[in-house]
Protein backbone atom coordinates (compact mmCIF):
# COMPACT_ATOMS: atom_id res chain seq x y z
CA UNK A 1 0.00 0.00 0.00
CA UNK A 2 1.25 3.56 -0.85
CA UNK A 3 0.33 6.84 -0.42
CA UNK A 4 -2.14 8.22 2.21
CA UNK A 5 -4.24 5.74 3.61
CA UNK A 6 -8.68 6.10 2.78
CA UNK A 7 -11.35 4.77 4.27
CA UNK A 8 -12.83 3.34 0.91
CA UNK A 9 -10.20 1.30 -0.71
CA UNK A 10 -8.10 0.47 2.58
CA UNK A 11 -10.99 -0.35 4.68
CA UNK A 12 -14.10 -0.22 3.46
CA UNK A 13 -16.22 -1.54 5.95
CA UNK A 14 -15.68 1.58 7.60
CA UNK A 15 -17.69 3.25 5.07
CA UNK A 16 -20.65 0.92 4.92
CA UNK A 17 -23.99 0.53 6.38
CA UNK A 18 -25.57 2.76 9.25
CA UNK A 19 -22.20 3.35 10.65
CA UNK A 20 -20.42 4.07 7.26
CA UNK A 21 -23.87 6.10 6.85
CA UNK A 22 -23.67 8.06 10.01
CA UNK A 23 -18.78 9.05 9.51
CA UNK A 24 -19.63 10.21 6.00
CA UNK A 25 -22.65 12.22 7.30
CA UNK A 26 -20.68 14.07 9.99
CA UNK A 27 -17.36 13.95 7.63
CA UNK A 28 -16.47 17.93 8.42
CA UNK A 29 -16.20 17.09 12.44
CA UNK A 30 -14.92 13.47 12.18
CA UNK A 31 -11.86 15.08 10.26
CA UNK A 32 -11.75 17.13 12.44
CA UNK A 33 -10.86 14.13 15.38
CA UNK A 34 -9.19 11.89 13.47
CA UNK A 35 -6.90 14.52 11.98
CA UNK A 36 -6.09 16.59 15.53
CA UNK A 37 -3.06 18.25 16.28
CA UNK A 38 -2.89 15.44 18.63
CA UNK A 39 -2.73 12.83 16.19
CA UNK A 40 0.16 14.97 14.50
CA UNK A 41 2.43 14.80 17.47
CA UNK A 42 2.22 11.30 17.99
CA UNK A 43 3.00 10.65 14.36
CA UNK A 44 6.20 13.21 14.25
CA UNK A 45 7.09 11.69 17.49
CA UNK A 46 7.00 15.60 18.74
CA UNK A 47 4.37 15.93 21.26
CA UNK A 48 5.43 16.63 25.10
CA UNK A 49 5.82 13.54 26.96
CA UNK A 50 4.15 14.99 29.82
CA UNK A 51 1.19 16.04 27.90
CA UNK A 52 1.22 12.41 26.73
CA UNK A 53 1.15 11.27 29.75
CA UNK A 54 -1.66 13.18 31.02
CA UNK A 55 -3.78 12.59 28.23
CA UNK A 56 -3.35 8.49 29.21
CA UNK A 57 -4.06 8.98 32.81
CA UNK A 58 -7.54 10.67 31.80
CA UNK A 59 -7.94 7.97 29.18
CA UNK A 60 -7.75 5.05 31.50
CA UNK A 61 -10.45 6.97 34.09
CA UNK A 62 -12.76 7.35 30.31
CA UNK A 63 -11.93 3.75 29.55
CA UNK A 64 -13.64 2.57 32.89
CA UNK A 65 -16.74 4.55 32.24
CA UNK A 66 -17.01 3.22 28.94
CA UNK A 67 -17.05 -0.17 30.26
CA UNK A 68 -19.94 0.80 32.81
CA UNK A 69 -21.95 1.99 29.30
CA UNK A 70 -20.74 -1.35 27.99
CA UNK A 71 -22.46 -3.08 30.92
CA UNK A 72 -25.59 -0.80 30.33
CA UNK A 73 -25.53 -2.42 26.82
CA UNK A 74 -25.82 -5.72 27.93
CA UNK A 75 -28.45 -4.92 30.51
CA UNK A 76 -30.46 -3.48 27.91
CA UNK A 77 -30.25 -6.16 25.74
CA UNK A 78 -33.64 -7.59 24.51
CA UNK A 79 -32.41 -10.95 23.55
CA UNK A 80 -29.66 -13.27 24.86
CA UNK A 81 -28.06 -13.26 21.18
CA UNK A 82 -27.75 -9.42 22.05
CA UNK A 83 -26.57 -9.68 25.33
CA UNK A 84 -23.90 -11.83 24.37
CA UNK A 85 -22.58 -9.90 21.42
CA UNK A 86 -22.93 -6.99 24.40
CA UNK A 87 -21.12 -8.79 26.70
CA UNK A 88 -18.10 -9.55 24.17
CA UNK A 89 -17.47 -6.37 23.78
CA UNK A 90 -17.58 -4.92 27.41
CA UNK A 91 -15.10 -7.97 27.70
CA UNK A 92 -13.08 -6.46 24.54
CA UNK A 93 -12.88 -3.08 26.57
CA UNK A 94 -12.16 -4.69 29.96
CA UNK A 95 -9.54 -7.70 28.67
CA UNK A 96 -8.45 -5.99 25.37
CA UNK A 97 -8.23 -3.00 25.60
CA UNK A 98 -8.08 -1.55 29.37
CA UNK A 99 -5.47 -4.52 29.54
CA UNK A 100 -3.33 -3.30 27.11
CA UNK A 101 -3.87 0.07 28.38
CA UNK A 102 -2.74 -0.67 32.19
CA UNK A 103 0.52 -2.33 30.57
CA UNK A 104 1.44 0.44 28.27
CA UNK A 105 0.97 3.04 30.83
CA UNK A 106 3.34 0.99 32.97
CA UNK A 107 5.89 1.31 30.21
CA UNK A 108 5.36 4.89 30.33
CA UNK A 109 6.62 4.73 34.41
CA UNK A 110 2.53 5.10 35.62
CA UNK A 111 1.47 2.57 38.05
CA UNK A 112 -2.14 1.25 38.47
CA UNK A 113 -2.39 3.39 42.30
CA UNK A 114 -1.57 6.79 40.40
CA UNK A 115 -4.30 5.96 37.23
CA UNK A 116 -6.68 4.90 40.20
CA UNK A 117 -6.37 8.28 41.97
CA UNK A 118 -5.78 10.47 39.19
CA UNK A 119 -8.67 13.59 38.99
CA UNK A 120 -10.87 13.39 36.22
CA UNK A 121 -11.05 16.41 33.77
CA UNK A 122 -14.13 18.18 32.08
CA UNK A 123 -13.17 16.78 28.85
CA UNK A 124 -13.68 13.69 30.24
CA UNK A 125 -16.92 14.10 32.81
CA UNK A 126 -18.44 16.09 29.75
CA UNK A 127 -17.84 12.60 27.11
CA UNK A 128 -18.45 10.01 29.58
CA UNK A 129 -21.69 11.45 31.42
CA UNK A 130 -23.14 12.16 27.80
CA UNK A 131 -22.34 8.51 27.21
CA UNK A 132 -23.76 7.44 30.05
CA UNK A 133 -27.08 9.38 29.55
CA UNK A 134 -27.88 7.71 26.39
CA UNK A 135 -26.90 4.72 28.10
CA UNK A 136 -29.49 5.28 30.93
CA UNK A 137 -32.54 7.00 28.29
CA UNK A 138 -31.26 5.42 25.24
CA UNK A 139 -32.27 1.96 23.55
CA UNK A 140 -29.72 -0.33 22.59
CA UNK A 141 -29.23 1.80 19.08
CA UNK A 142 -28.84 4.54 20.61
CA UNK A 143 -26.12 3.60 22.70
CA UNK A 144 -24.59 1.40 19.74
CA UNK A 145 -24.30 4.47 17.74
CA UNK A 146 -22.96 6.73 20.88
CA UNK A 147 -20.08 4.17 21.46
CA UNK A 148 -19.18 4.18 17.82
CA UNK A 149 -17.00 6.93 17.62
CA UNK A 150 -14.93 5.76 20.37
CA UNK A 151 -14.24 2.31 18.95
CA UNK A 152 -13.86 3.21 14.90
CA UNK A 153 -12.04 6.78 15.44
CA UNK A 154 -8.91 4.97 17.36
CA UNK A 155 -8.44 1.94 15.24
CA UNK A 156 -9.11 4.77 12.12
CA UNK A 157 -6.01 6.96 13.10
CA UNK A 158 -3.85 3.93 13.97
CA UNK A 159 -4.61 2.62 10.64
CA UNK A 160 -3.95 6.45 8.79
CA UNK A 161 -0.73 6.60 10.87
CA UNK A 162 0.43 3.14 10.23
CA UNK A 163 -0.27 4.28 6.18
CA UNK A 164 1.22 7.10 6.03
CA UNK A 165 4.75 7.70 4.87
CA UNK A 166 4.72 10.43 6.73
CA UNK A 167 4.62 9.11 10.12
CA UNK A 168 7.79 8.74 11.95
CA UNK A 169 8.69 4.95 13.20
CA UNK A 170 12.34 4.80 14.23
CA UNK A 171 12.82 6.49 17.79
CA UNK A 172 9.44 7.48 17.91
CA UNK A 173 8.33 7.00 21.27
CA UNK A 174 4.19 6.91 20.36
CA UNK A 175 4.89 4.63 18.04
CA UNK A 176 3.86 1.47 19.99
CA UNK A 177 0.72 3.30 20.73
CA UNK A 178 0.06 4.04 16.88
CA UNK A 179 0.85 0.07 16.81
CA UNK A 180 -1.85 -0.71 19.52
CA UNK A 181 -4.38 1.02 18.09
CA UNK A 182 -3.51 -0.15 14.26
CA UNK A 183 -3.06 -3.62 15.73
CA UNK A 184 -5.04 -6.93 15.02
CA UNK A 185 -6.70 -7.01 18.33
CA UNK A 186 -8.12 -3.97 18.28
CA UNK A 187 -8.94 -4.35 14.38
CA UNK A 188 -11.22 -7.17 15.11
CA UNK A 189 -12.99 -5.56 18.09
CA UNK A 190 -14.00 -2.90 16.30
CA UNK A 191 -14.88 -4.65 12.69
CA UNK A 192 -17.57 -6.73 15.48
CA UNK A 193 -18.88 -3.65 16.85
CA UNK A 194 -19.34 -2.11 13.24
CA UNK A 195 -20.96 -5.68 12.24
CA UNK A 196 -23.47 -5.57 15.49
CA UNK A 197 -24.02 -1.63 15.06
CA UNK A 198 -25.31 -2.38 11.43
CA UNK A 199 -26.98 -5.21 12.26
CA UNK A 200 -28.70 -3.38 15.28
CA UNK A 201 -29.49 -0.53 13.15
CA UNK A 202 -31.61 -2.80 10.63
CA UNK A 203 -33.72 -4.18 13.70
CA UNK A 204 -34.64 -0.70 15.19
CA UNK A 205 -35.26 0.85 12.26
CA UNK A 206 -32.29 3.18 12.20
CA UNK A 207 -33.51 4.54 9.20
CA UNK A 208 -36.91 6.19 10.57
CA UNK A 209 -34.58 7.85 13.67
CA UNK A 210 -31.53 8.47 11.29
CA UNK A 211 -31.86 12.46 12.41
CA UNK A 212 -31.70 11.48 16.01
CA UNK A 213 -28.86 8.88 15.74
CA UNK A 214 -27.05 11.55 13.71
CA UNK A 215 -26.94 13.98 16.45
CA UNK A 216 -25.98 10.97 18.92
CA UNK A 217 -22.71 10.32 16.43
CA UNK A 218 -21.76 13.57 15.95
CA UNK A 219 -22.07 14.70 19.39
CA UNK A 220 -19.57 11.89 20.50
CA UNK A 221 -17.15 12.80 17.56
CA UNK A 222 -17.11 16.72 18.53
CA UNK A 223 -16.42 15.15 22.59
CA UNK A 224 -13.86 12.80 20.77
CA UNK A 225 -11.88 15.51 19.20
CA UNK A 226 -12.11 17.83 22.48
CA UNK A 227 -10.68 14.63 24.50
CA UNK A 228 -7.43 14.78 22.56
CA UNK A 229 -7.21 18.27 24.75
CA UNK A 230 -6.44 16.06 27.67
CA UNK A 231 -2.81 15.62 26.57
CA UNK A 232 -1.59 19.10 28.20
CA UNK A 233 1.22 19.93 30.30
CA UNK A 234 0.83 20.65 34.10
C1 LIG B 1 -11.31 8.93 24.49
C2 LIG B 1 -11.06 7.63 23.82
N1 LIG B 1 -11.71 7.37 22.64
C3 LIG B 1 -11.48 6.18 22.02
C4 LIG B 1 -10.65 5.24 22.54
C5 LIG B 1 -10.41 3.94 21.83
N2 LIG B 1 -11.33 2.97 22.27
C6 LIG B 1 -10.01 5.55 23.73
N3 LIG B 1 -9.15 4.69 24.29
N4 LIG B 1 -10.21 6.75 24.36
Amino acid sequence: MTGEWQAERDWPLLTQGLAGRLRQDCMKQWLDFVGHPFVEGVASGTMEVEAFRNFLIQDYLYLIQYARACALLVHKSDTLTAMRHAAQLLSGILDTELSMHVGYCRQWGIEEPALEQAEESIELLAYSRFILDRAQTGDMLDLLVTLAPCLIGYAEVGARLHASPRTVREGNPYWSWIALYGGDEYTALVEDGVCRLNEVGAAYGAQARYPTLLREFTTAVRLETVFWTTARSG
